[in-house]
Protein backbone atom coordinates (compact mmCIF):
# COMPACT_ATOMS: atom_id res chain seq x y z
CA UNK A 1 0.00 0.00 0.00
CA UNK A 2 2.98 2.34 -0.06
CA UNK A 3 1.96 2.47 -3.28
CA UNK A 4 -0.49 5.31 -2.34
CA UNK A 5 1.80 7.16 -0.12
CA UNK A 6 2.57 10.19 -2.62
CA UNK A 7 -0.84 10.46 -2.90
CA UNK A 8 -1.47 11.22 1.05
CA UNK A 9 -2.29 7.85 2.12
CA UNK A 10 -1.82 7.65 5.92
CA UNK A 11 -1.13 4.90 8.88
CA UNK A 12 -4.31 6.11 10.13
CA UNK A 13 -6.20 4.84 7.05
CA UNK A 14 -4.24 1.67 6.15
CA UNK A 15 -5.29 0.56 9.60
CA UNK A 16 -9.15 1.26 8.79
CA UNK A 17 -8.36 -0.01 5.54
CA UNK A 18 -6.98 -3.14 6.70
CA UNK A 19 -9.92 -3.64 9.75
CA UNK A 20 -12.66 -2.89 7.25
CA UNK A 21 -12.03 -4.85 3.62
CA UNK A 22 -11.12 -7.43 2.49
CA UNK A 23 -8.14 -8.40 -0.14
CA UNK A 24 -9.75 -8.42 -3.04
CA UNK A 25 -10.53 -4.63 -2.00
CA UNK A 26 -7.98 -2.05 -3.07
CA UNK A 27 -7.48 1.69 -1.79
CA UNK A 28 -7.63 4.74 -4.24
CA UNK A 29 -7.61 8.29 -4.52
CA UNK A 30 -10.71 10.00 -6.75
CA UNK A 31 -8.59 12.90 -8.56
CA UNK A 32 -11.33 13.86 -10.71
CA UNK A 33 -15.06 14.24 -11.00
CA UNK A 34 -17.76 14.80 -13.12
CA UNK A 35 -21.54 13.53 -12.65
CA UNK A 36 -21.29 9.65 -12.16
CA UNK A 37 -17.74 9.50 -13.67
CA UNK A 38 -14.80 9.30 -11.55
CA UNK A 39 -11.15 8.89 -12.28
CA UNK A 40 -9.37 7.08 -9.32
CA UNK A 41 -5.43 6.76 -8.90
CA UNK A 42 -4.32 3.35 -7.21
CA UNK A 43 -1.12 1.87 -6.98
CA UNK A 44 -1.94 0.22 -10.59
CA UNK A 45 -2.22 3.67 -12.51
CA UNK A 46 -4.96 5.98 -13.13
CA UNK A 47 -8.64 4.51 -14.17
CA UNK A 48 -11.91 5.47 -14.70
CA UNK A 49 -14.44 4.34 -11.78
CA UNK A 50 -17.95 4.52 -10.62
CA UNK A 51 -19.64 3.93 -7.70
CA UNK A 52 -21.30 0.83 -6.84
CA UNK A 53 -24.97 0.15 -7.04
CA UNK A 54 -25.08 -0.42 -3.37
CA UNK A 55 -23.07 2.31 -2.03
CA UNK A 56 -25.22 5.01 -4.31
CA UNK A 57 -28.24 3.17 -2.67
CA UNK A 58 -26.79 3.32 0.96
CA UNK A 59 -25.46 6.84 0.96
CA UNK A 60 -27.27 10.33 1.21
CA UNK A 61 -25.07 13.23 -1.17
CA UNK A 62 -22.68 13.51 1.41
CA UNK A 63 -21.65 10.00 1.48
CA UNK A 64 -21.09 9.91 -2.53
CA UNK A 65 -17.38 10.20 -2.98
CA UNK A 66 -15.85 13.61 -4.32
CA UNK A 67 -12.30 14.18 -5.27
CA UNK A 68 -9.83 13.99 -2.94
CA UNK A 69 -11.62 11.14 -1.26
CA UNK A 70 -9.88 7.89 -0.89
CA UNK A 71 -12.06 5.38 -1.59
CA UNK A 72 -12.36 1.61 -1.59
CA UNK A 73 -12.47 0.12 -4.54
CA UNK A 74 -12.66 -2.88 -6.73
CA UNK A 75 -10.80 -3.54 -10.27
CA UNK A 76 -12.69 -5.59 -12.83
CA UNK A 77 -11.85 -5.22 -16.56
CA UNK A 78 -9.24 -2.26 -16.40
CA UNK A 79 -11.95 0.12 -14.34
CA UNK A 80 -12.58 0.81 -10.43
CA UNK A 81 -16.27 0.19 -8.80
CA UNK A 82 -16.07 2.26 -5.83
CA UNK A 83 -17.72 0.45 -2.83
CA UNK A 84 -17.09 2.69 0.45
CA UNK A 85 -15.90 6.16 0.86
CA UNK A 86 -12.86 6.30 3.72
CA UNK A 87 -13.18 8.58 6.63
CA UNK A 88 -12.59 12.24 5.51
CA UNK A 89 -10.03 13.97 7.62
CA UNK A 90 -10.43 17.29 6.05
CA UNK A 91 -13.74 18.78 3.99
CA UNK A 92 -14.04 21.64 1.99
CA UNK A 93 -18.36 22.27 2.25
CA UNK A 94 -20.47 25.23 0.69
CA UNK A 95 -23.27 26.17 2.71
CA UNK A 96 -26.64 25.22 0.99
CA UNK A 97 -29.38 27.23 1.17
CA UNK A 98 -30.43 29.79 3.92
CA UNK A 99 -27.08 30.30 5.66
CA UNK A 100 -29.40 31.29 8.51
CA UNK A 101 -30.91 28.09 9.31
CA UNK A 102 -28.04 26.16 10.62
CA UNK A 103 -27.83 22.61 10.02
CA UNK A 104 -25.22 21.34 9.19
CA UNK A 105 -25.86 17.87 8.28
CA UNK A 106 -28.35 18.78 5.53
CA UNK A 107 -27.12 22.31 4.70
CA UNK A 108 -23.90 21.78 3.38
CA UNK A 109 -22.88 20.29 0.15
CA UNK A 110 -18.96 18.78 0.41
CA UNK A 111 -16.85 19.90 -2.35
CA UNK A 112 -13.55 18.44 -1.64
CA UNK A 113 -11.63 16.33 0.75
CA UNK A 114 -8.83 15.58 2.60
CA UNK A 115 -7.33 18.63 1.23
CA UNK A 116 -3.96 20.33 4.11
CA UNK A 117 -4.60 23.80 2.96
CA UNK A 118 -6.92 26.04 1.40
CA UNK A 119 -5.76 28.79 -0.84
CA UNK A 120 -7.65 31.07 -0.97
CA UNK A 121 -6.65 33.45 -4.02
CA UNK A 122 -6.85 36.80 -4.71
CA UNK A 123 -5.34 39.29 -7.30
CA UNK A 124 -3.96 42.17 -5.86
CA UNK A 125 -5.73 44.49 -8.33
CA UNK A 126 -8.81 46.81 -8.66
CA UNK A 127 -11.41 43.98 -7.65
CA UNK A 128 -9.72 43.49 -4.38
CA UNK A 129 -12.18 43.43 -1.45
CA UNK A 130 -11.76 41.58 2.04
CA UNK A 131 -15.66 41.36 2.52
CA UNK A 132 -15.66 39.04 -0.78
CA UNK A 133 -13.29 37.15 0.83
CA UNK A 134 -15.04 36.53 4.16
CA UNK A 135 -16.93 33.56 3.32
CA UNK A 136 -14.70 31.55 1.54
CA UNK A 137 -12.19 31.98 4.94
CA UNK A 138 -15.27 30.86 7.56
CA UNK A 139 -15.57 27.66 5.12
CA UNK A 140 -11.82 27.53 4.89
CA UNK A 141 -12.07 27.62 8.67
CA UNK A 142 -14.63 24.91 9.11
CA UNK A 143 -12.93 22.73 6.83
CA UNK A 144 -10.10 21.39 8.75
CA UNK A 145 -7.72 22.43 6.88
CA UNK A 146 -5.16 25.26 7.19
CA UNK A 147 -6.05 28.57 5.31
CA UNK A 148 -3.94 30.67 3.47
CA UNK A 149 -4.67 33.97 1.07
CA UNK A 150 -2.87 33.66 -1.82
CA UNK A 151 -2.37 37.25 -3.22
CA UNK A 152 -1.98 37.23 -6.85
CA UNK A 153 -0.76 39.59 -9.44
CA UNK A 154 2.03 41.45 -6.97
CA UNK A 155 3.83 42.92 -10.24
CA UNK A 156 0.56 45.58 -11.21
CA UNK A 157 2.53 47.10 -7.63
CA UNK A 158 -0.78 47.33 -5.66
CA UNK A 159 -0.08 44.37 -2.94
CA UNK A 160 1.55 46.61 0.23
CA UNK A 161 -1.50 48.11 1.46
CA UNK A 162 -3.79 45.09 0.82
CA UNK A 163 -1.54 42.76 2.80
CA UNK A 164 -2.18 44.94 5.72
CA UNK A 165 -5.38 45.05 5.56
CA UNK A 166 -5.40 41.76 5.70
CA UNK A 167 -3.27 41.37 8.89
CA UNK A 168 -5.65 43.50 10.15
CA UNK A 169 -9.23 42.07 8.95
CA UNK A 170 -8.26 38.51 8.11
CA UNK A 171 -5.80 37.97 11.48
CA UNK A 172 -4.47 34.29 11.95
CA UNK A 173 -4.58 34.03 8.26
CA UNK A 174 -1.06 33.53 6.33
CA UNK A 175 -0.39 35.92 3.21
CA UNK A 176 1.37 34.64 0.59
CA UNK A 177 2.01 37.38 -2.15
CA UNK A 178 3.29 36.14 -5.43
CA UNK A 179 3.18 37.08 -8.86
CA UNK A 180 1.98 34.39 -11.88
CA UNK A 181 3.71 37.14 -14.62
CA UNK A 182 7.06 37.06 -12.63
CA UNK A 183 7.09 33.87 -10.91
CA UNK A 184 7.43 35.88 -7.38
CA UNK A 185 6.77 33.95 -4.44
CA UNK A 186 6.18 30.56 -6.30
CA UNK A 187 8.84 28.55 -4.39
CA UNK A 188 7.82 29.82 -1.65
CA UNK A 189 4.03 28.29 -2.43
CA UNK A 190 5.24 24.75 -3.59
CA UNK A 191 7.63 24.30 -0.46
CA UNK A 192 4.79 24.64 1.78
CA UNK A 193 3.11 22.26 0.34
CA UNK A 194 4.65 19.26 1.57
CA UNK A 195 5.03 15.57 -0.27
CA UNK A 196 1.54 13.82 -0.02
CA UNK A 197 -0.34 16.96 0.92
CA UNK A 198 -2.69 18.57 -0.83
CA UNK A 199 -3.77 21.88 -1.36
CA UNK A 200 -7.24 23.21 -2.61
CA UNK A 201 -7.41 26.40 -5.05
CA UNK A 202 -10.25 28.59 -4.09
CA UNK A 203 -11.21 31.71 -5.41
CA UNK A 204 -13.47 34.26 -7.96
CA UNK A 205 -12.94 33.99 -11.64
CA UNK A 206 -10.05 35.48 -12.95
CA UNK A 207 -8.09 36.00 -9.37
CA UNK A 208 -5.63 34.00 -11.58
CA UNK A 209 -5.80 30.34 -10.24
CA UNK A 210 -4.88 28.54 -13.25
CA UNK A 211 -2.12 30.51 -13.75
CA UNK A 212 -1.08 29.43 -10.15
CA UNK A 213 -1.45 26.28 -10.99
CA UNK A 214 0.58 26.01 -14.45
CA UNK A 215 3.01 28.19 -12.08
CA UNK A 216 3.16 25.42 -9.33
CA UNK A 217 3.18 22.57 -11.80
CA UNK A 218 6.00 24.05 -13.77
CA UNK A 219 4.49 23.82 -16.93
CA UNK A 220 0.57 24.79 -18.81
CA UNK A 221 -1.53 22.14 -17.39
CA UNK A 222 -4.10 23.51 -20.48
CA UNK A 223 -1.54 22.93 -23.06
CA UNK A 224 -1.10 18.98 -21.58
CA UNK A 225 -4.84 18.54 -21.42
CA UNK A 226 -6.32 15.41 -23.69
CA UNK A 227 -8.57 17.02 -26.02
CA UNK A 228 -12.03 15.42 -25.73
CA UNK A 229 -13.32 13.31 -29.28
CA UNK A 230 -16.49 14.60 -29.32
CA UNK A 231 -15.51 18.21 -28.82
CA UNK A 232 -17.16 19.19 -25.18
CA UNK A 233 -16.25 21.66 -23.17
CA UNK A 234 -13.20 21.46 -20.51
CA UNK A 235 -15.25 18.88 -17.59
CA UNK A 236 -14.49 16.47 -19.96
CA UNK A 237 -11.13 17.40 -21.47
CA UNK A 238 -9.39 17.85 -18.11
CA UNK A 239 -7.52 14.50 -17.40
CA UNK A 240 -7.23 15.16 -13.63
CA UNK A 241 -8.05 17.73 -11.46
CA UNK A 242 -5.73 16.77 -8.73
CA UNK A 243 -2.77 17.82 -9.86
CA UNK A 244 0.29 15.64 -8.98
CA UNK A 245 3.42 18.16 -8.39
CA UNK A 246 7.22 17.46 -9.14
CA UNK A 247 8.44 17.85 -5.20
CA UNK A 248 5.36 15.35 -4.26
CA UNK A 249 2.93 17.91 -3.56
CA UNK A 250 -0.66 17.99 -4.55
CA UNK A 251 -2.82 20.82 -6.12
CA UNK A 252 -7.13 20.46 -6.06
CA UNK A 253 -8.31 22.70 -9.02
CA UNK A 254 -11.54 21.33 -10.04
CA UNK A 255 -14.52 22.99 -12.36
CA UNK A 256 -17.26 21.86 -10.42
CA UNK A 257 -15.32 23.34 -7.13
CA UNK A 258 -14.64 26.80 -9.25
CA UNK A 259 -17.86 26.94 -10.18
CA UNK A 260 -19.10 26.50 -6.26
CA UNK A 261 -16.13 28.57 -4.49
CA UNK A 262 -16.90 31.12 -7.21
CA UNK A 263 -20.42 31.70 -5.76
CA UNK A 264 -19.30 31.40 -2.65
CA UNK A 265 -16.76 34.35 -3.28
CA UNK A 266 -19.39 35.90 -4.43
CA UNK A 267 -21.91 36.06 -1.72
CA UNK A 268 -24.67 34.48 -4.14
CA UNK A 269 -24.65 30.94 -2.94
CA UNK A 270 -27.75 31.45 -0.70
CA UNK A 271 -29.50 33.57 -2.84
CA UNK A 272 -29.65 31.42 -6.15
CA UNK A 273 -28.34 28.27 -4.33
CA UNK A 274 -30.92 25.88 -6.86
CA UNK A 275 -29.70 27.61 -9.73
CA UNK A 276 -25.30 26.95 -8.71
CA UNK A 277 -26.43 23.26 -7.81
CA UNK A 278 -27.80 22.42 -10.86
CA UNK A 279 -24.96 24.26 -13.04
CA UNK A 280 -22.25 22.19 -11.54
CA UNK A 281 -23.64 19.81 -14.13
CA UNK A 282 -23.83 21.59 -16.92
CA UNK A 283 -21.71 20.71 -19.68
CA UNK A 284 -19.86 24.03 -20.13
CA UNK A 285 -18.48 25.42 -16.89
CA UNK A 286 -19.31 28.61 -18.49
CA UNK A 287 -22.90 28.00 -19.44
CA UNK A 288 -24.93 30.77 -19.31
CA UNK A 289 -27.96 28.51 -19.36
CA UNK A 290 -29.78 29.86 -22.41
CA UNK A 291 -29.49 27.40 -25.19
CA UNK A 292 -25.82 25.42 -24.31
CA UNK A 293 -26.13 21.22 -25.07
CA UNK A 294 -26.09 19.88 -21.48
CA UNK A 295 -27.07 22.84 -19.87
CA UNK A 296 -28.69 21.38 -16.40
CA UNK A 297 -30.66 24.54 -15.32
CA UNK A 298 -32.75 24.11 -18.72
CA UNK A 299 -33.14 20.93 -18.37
CA UNK A 300 -34.69 21.53 -14.93
CA UNK A 301 -37.34 23.99 -15.87
CA UNK A 302 -38.32 21.28 -18.72
CA UNK A 303 -38.50 19.01 -15.92
CA UNK A 304 -40.63 21.37 -13.61
CA UNK A 305 -38.71 20.83 -11.13
CA UNK A 306 -37.06 24.79 -11.20
CA UNK A 307 -39.42 27.89 -12.39
CA UNK A 308 -38.39 29.90 -14.97
CA UNK A 309 -39.36 32.87 -12.79
CA UNK A 310 -36.02 31.68 -11.26
CA UNK A 311 -33.87 31.69 -13.92
CA UNK A 312 -35.38 35.33 -14.94
CA UNK A 313 -34.31 36.33 -12.13
CA UNK A 314 -30.56 34.87 -12.06
CA UNK A 315 -30.06 36.42 -15.29
CA UNK A 316 -31.48 39.88 -14.16
CA UNK A 317 -29.40 39.70 -11.28
CA UNK A 318 -26.04 38.86 -13.55
CA UNK A 319 -26.98 41.77 -15.79
CA UNK A 320 -27.19 44.48 -13.10
CA UNK A 321 -23.82 43.15 -11.83
CA UNK A 322 -22.18 43.55 -14.68
CA UNK A 323 -23.30 46.68 -15.55
CA UNK A 324 -22.46 48.18 -11.80
CA UNK A 325 -19.44 46.41 -12.31
CA UNK A 326 -18.50 47.90 -15.52
CA UNK A 327 -19.43 51.75 -13.82
CA UNK A 328 -16.76 50.36 -10.90
CA UNK A 329 -19.90 51.06 -8.43
CA UNK A 330 -18.79 48.46 -5.03
CA UNK A 331 -21.27 50.05 -2.69
CA UNK A 332 -23.98 49.48 -5.50
CA UNK A 333 -23.40 46.21 -6.31
CA UNK A 334 -23.71 45.00 -2.75
CA UNK A 335 -26.71 46.45 -2.24
CA UNK A 336 -28.19 44.66 -5.23
CA UNK A 337 -26.47 41.61 -3.95
CA UNK A 338 -28.57 42.10 -0.80
CA UNK A 339 -31.56 42.99 -2.63
CA UNK A 340 -32.00 39.85 -4.30
CA UNK A 341 -30.71 37.99 -1.50
CA UNK A 342 -34.11 39.17 0.59
CA UNK A 343 -36.11 38.39 -2.52
CA UNK A 344 -34.74 34.73 -2.70
CA UNK A 345 -35.61 34.60 1.07
CA UNK A 346 -38.89 35.63 0.56
CA UNK A 347 -39.69 33.50 -2.39
CA UNK A 348 -38.23 30.79 0.17
CA UNK A 349 -40.68 31.33 2.62
CA UNK A 350 -43.39 31.24 0.18
CA UNK A 351 -42.63 28.07 -1.17
CA UNK A 352 -42.19 26.47 2.20
CA UNK A 353 -45.46 27.60 3.13
N1 LIG B 1 -0.31 40.75 -14.03
C1 LIG B 1 -0.72 39.54 -13.63
N2 LIG B 1 -1.73 38.94 -14.27
C2 LIG B 1 -2.14 37.72 -13.84
C3 LIG B 1 -1.52 37.07 -12.75
N3 LIG B 1 -2.16 35.90 -12.55
C4 LIG B 1 -3.12 35.81 -13.49
N4 LIG B 1 -3.10 36.91 -14.27
C5 LIG B 1 -4.00 37.19 -15.41
O1 LIG B 1 -5.32 37.24 -14.93
C6 LIG B 1 -6.22 36.64 -15.87
C7 LIG B 1 -7.00 35.51 -15.21
O2 LIG B 1 -6.09 34.48 -14.85
P1 LIG B 1 -6.56 32.96 -14.70
O3 LIG B 1 -5.40 32.19 -14.21
O4 LIG B 1 -7.24 32.48 -15.94
O5 LIG B 1 -7.65 33.13 -13.54
P2 LIG B 1 -8.63 32.01 -12.94
O6 LIG B 1 -8.76 32.33 -11.49
O7 LIG B 1 -8.14 30.66 -13.28
O8 LIG B 1 -9.97 32.34 -13.66
P3 LIG B 1 -11.20 31.33 -14.02
O9 LIG B 1 -10.64 30.27 -14.94
O10 LIG B 1 -12.21 32.22 -14.68
O11 LIG B 1 -11.69 30.78 -12.70
C8 LIG B 1 -5.36 36.18 -17.04
O12 LIG B 1 -5.41 37.16 -18.02
C9 LIG B 1 -3.98 36.07 -16.43
O13 LIG B 1 -2.97 36.26 -17.38
C10 LIG B 1 -0.43 37.74 -12.08
O14 LIG B 1 0.17 37.27 -11.11
N5 LIG B 1 -0.08 38.96 -12.58
ZN1 LIG C 1 -26.37 25.64 -18.10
Amino acid sequence: MDELGHLGWSDALARHFTTNFDSETIPGRIVAHHRDHYRMAWAGGVVSATVSGRLRHQADESGLPITGDFVAARIVGGAATIDAVLPRRTKFARAVGDLTRIDVAKGEQIVAANMDYVFIVTGADADFSVRRLERLLGAAWGSGAVPFVVLTKTDLGMAGPMIDQLAVEAPGVTVHPVSNATGEGIDALRVLIAPGQTALLVGSSGVGKSSLANRLLGTDRQATQITDINGRGRHTTTSRDLILLSGGGMVLDTPGIRAITQWQAEGLDDAFADIAELAQSCRFTDCRHENEPGCAVQAAIGAGTLGERRLRDFAKLNRELAWLERRGDKRAEAARRRHWRSIAVSQRRKRDR
